[in-house]
């Protein structure tokens, strides 16, 4: 049995379990992270993030984040590795300034997606996610959208755009006949042509000048209720849709867990809101499966 250190924090209520690796020899399976995020049998939480030292990253994410001291090593609750998350920088930000591990305003972390800058804001946590691109850049710029999107609550499948911000996204702007509180999400939308990798699926309504409300089904975990990287996708394409207008830069985003804020610059983008640490312990992974202690 290994017992480890565990602290629970969210950003806007998408919450993780993040895992103190101070020392970088921790390799989390699947199956323990399936674990840690159970909301019954576990600690429960959207997604894991692995606390480590830039030296425990993979050869390639070391390459890239030459400035960064931290590496988060993100997993989605269903165990699966993902490149990015928005709000989870934020909270692994909070979790380094509250340890003591970085001290600056301003510091770098390590992701899969690259290296990426933290700067304190308010009560949490500004982050530039860096470069974002239209994944299909030329049937998007020709007809403003690039795939259907087919969702329980509404009748027929609602065109979407499809943006990739290190994680891939598909953006819906809901006509006003369909209610974004009506949608089903407890079902995955089906995404067509379904892109390679999966994707995450943001539905958004307007509600006024640069703000916007949001919920999102995340690819590897389900209907959460926020997600930095959709915020920020989600902002892009309304603005994309609306003729990019400079005067259009700073973006406020409602999801069910509290408010964004979005922040454009040209190809860059950068994610604004709280983040919070609200409990931690010890817990028993248990053991992997086949594996007994012969009693
Ligand atoms: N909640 C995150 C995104 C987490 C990863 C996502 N589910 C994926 O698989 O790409 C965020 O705040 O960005």
């Amino acid at each position: 049995m290994t017992t480890i250190d565990f602290v629970k924090g969210h950003g806007t209520q998408n919450d993780f379990v993040l895992v103190p690796d101070h020392e970088g020899r921790l390799d989390l399976t699947p199956q323990e992270v399936t674990f840690l995020a159970d909301r019954r049998a576990g600690i429960g939480g959207d997604g894991v993030i692995r606390v480590a030292p830039i030296g425990a990253a993979p050869d390639d994410v070391r390459e890239q984040c030459p400035d960064a001291r931290w590496f988060m090593d993100y997993r989605n609750s269903d165990g699966s590795v993902a490149e990015m998350c928005g709000n989870g920088t934020r909270v692994f930000a909070r979790y380094l300034v509250d340890a003591g591990l970085e001290r600056a305003d301003v510091f770098e972390i390590a992701t899969r997606a690259g290296q990426k800058r933290i700067t304190r804001f308010g009560d949490g946590f500004a982050t530039d996610l860096g470069p974002w691109r239209l994944s299909r850049e030329v049937e998007a710029q020709e007809r403003g959208m690039d795939s259907v999107v087919q969702v329980h609550g509404a009748p027929d499948p609602l065109p979407a755009l499809s943006l990739d911000l290190g994680n891939p996204h598909t953006v819906v702007a809901l006509p006003p006949s369909i209610d974004l509180g009506a949608l089903d999400l407890t079902r995955a939308p089906q995404v067509d042509p379904h892109p390679e990798h999966g994707t995450n699926v943001e539905f958004v309504r307007a509600i006024e000048h640069a703000h916007i409300s949001m919920r999102v089904h995340e690819r590897g975990v389900g209907e959460t209720l926020s997600c930095g990287t959709g915020a920020a996708a989600a902002a892009l394409a309304i603005w994309w849709w609306g003729g990019r207008p400079s005067d259009q830069l700073d973006w406020l985003v409602d999801v069910p867990g509290g408010r964004l804020g979005v922040q454009i610059a040209g190809d860059r983008v950068a994610l604004s809101g709280p983040a919070v640490l609200v409990a931690r312990g010890t817990v028993e992974l248990p053991d992997p499966v086949g594996v007994s202690d012969g009693a």
